[in-house]
């Protein structure tokens, strides 16, 4: 029930860069806490907010319609606001702190991270205090969605410890290797969006239930003695 009300062995899950109906029914069908859309105009997975509207009508209450901007305009966010029922908001650029609070304008946000091998965590956690959560995702040319894995390893584990139960891992995750990372990481949730397509910005059904399926096997093996 939605993406960041996190309980220990119930990783939430949200698939992002949805485009049509079939893929919002899929994503609901196989089980995501969140949905993505992404108001970024160069991106293949872009989507207006007429078309989010729709299809946030498809979504049952409970799961979060998360919108995804890349430094924008408080036109364009008040466009989105006033058009579609955006619950989550995630900043993927390099907003400020107090950009993303005044865009945000009371809902909840989450910050992206994009982790390179010289990323600064406290630095970046300290800036960012008040966001509900933070995604990692891995620095790839462009902002996102590159479907590439940054180094785990590189996250400190005394930073892990304190920000974990807000930590959003993204990045190159497939039903593959969530689970390896549900198991090192202990995020709050995972997010994904290349490791559910067949091309850029096609989702598969199949893979998005198997994602979640792999996400779910993991918190059952945490779980279990
Ligand atoms: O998905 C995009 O096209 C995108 C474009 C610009 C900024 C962010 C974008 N995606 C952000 C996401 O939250 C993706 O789910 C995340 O980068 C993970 O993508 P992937 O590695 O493909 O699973």
């Amino acid at each position: 029930m939605g993406l960041l009300h996190f309980t220990p062995g119930d990783t939430r899950v949200k698939i992002c860069g949805l485009r049509t109906e079939a893929d919002v029914d899929a994503a609901v069908l196989a089980g995501a806490d969140a949905v993505g859309f992404v108001f970024y105009p160069p991106s293949p997975r872009a989507v207006t907010p007429k078309t989010v509207a729709q299809l946030i009508k498809r979504l049952p209450a409970g799961v979060d319609a998360v919108a995804l901007l890349v430094n924008p305009t408080q036109a364009q966010v008040d466009e989105i606001r006033s058009t579609a029922p955006i619950t989550l908001w995630q900043f993927h650029g390099d907003e400020s702190a107090a950009e993303c609070a005044q865009f945000a304008a009371g809902q909840p946000w989450i910050k992206a991270a994009r982790i390179g091998p010289k990323f600064a965590f406290d630095e970046f956690s300290l800036q960012y205090q008040a966001a509900d959560a933070f995604l990692l995702d891995a620095l790839v040319e462009g902002y996102g969605g590159g479907g590439i894995p940054f180094d785990w390893q590189g996250i400190p584990q005394a930073w892990l410890s304190v920000n974990g139960p807000r930590v959003v891992l993204s990045g190159g995750l497939n039903a593959h290797n969530v689970g390896e990372a549900i198991a090192r990481l202990h995020p709050c949730a995972v997010d994904i969006s290349s490791g559910v397509e067949i091309s850029k910005g096609v989702k598969d059904p199949a893979l998005i239930t198997q994602f979640i399926q792999a996400v779910r096997a993991a918190d059952a093996k945490l779980s279990s003695p």
